[in-house]
């Protein structure tokens, strides 16, 4: 079924289910998925963010998102539908990407490739490499590294 024209939040293209990096040492955590193939630039999901109270610290927190370009980052948000159950990966590896659009409290998300139906999707964190939350998946995404 088509989503309704006006609506800011639309997440029918993706799903949530136990992620495919988990593992035995990490045990079970959730991902989002592809429902339909898409092509590379096409919007995968689309939806509003709500500022958390000042003071609130997103460092401690994984599942909500750096809402501001400001650095230390005092803003942060929840974001709507499936956007808190990408999971991340490196840059240039990642799937899609999150647009965000501070002004109107609103995202988009694209894809980066061409992605296949039922295949993970992966954002990376723009707070991957600073947020204290992330310090352990920032070494497992880059482990790789030189
Ligand atoms: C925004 S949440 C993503 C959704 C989360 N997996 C869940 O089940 O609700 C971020 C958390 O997901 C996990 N995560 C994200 N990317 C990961 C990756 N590449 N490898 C392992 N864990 C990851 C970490 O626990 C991280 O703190």
């Amino acid at each position: 079924m088509a989503a309704h024209p006006d609506t800011k939040i639309d997440c029918s293209k993706v799903y949530v289910k136990k992620s495919s990096f988990s593992n035995e040492q990490t045990g079970d955590f959730d991902g989002a998925f592809a429902f339909v193939p898409f092509q590379k630039g096409d919007l995968v999901e689309k939806g509003v963010m709500r500022r958390l109270p000042d003071g609130f610290d997103g460092n401690t927190c994984p599942y909500i998102f750096t809402w501001s370009e400001e650095r230390p980052n005092k803003i942060w948000g929840m974001g709507s539908g499936c956007s808190p159950f990408f999971n991340t990966d490196r840059e240039g590896k990642a799937n899609t990407h999150m647009v965000r659009y501070y002004d109107e409290d609103r995202f988009e998300i694209f894809a980066t490739r061409d992605i296949e139906k039922d295949e993970e999707l992966t954002h990376t964190y723009v707070s991957l490499k600073w947020r204290t939350c992330f310090a352990d998946i920032n070494e497992i995404v880059h482990k790789d590294d030189p």
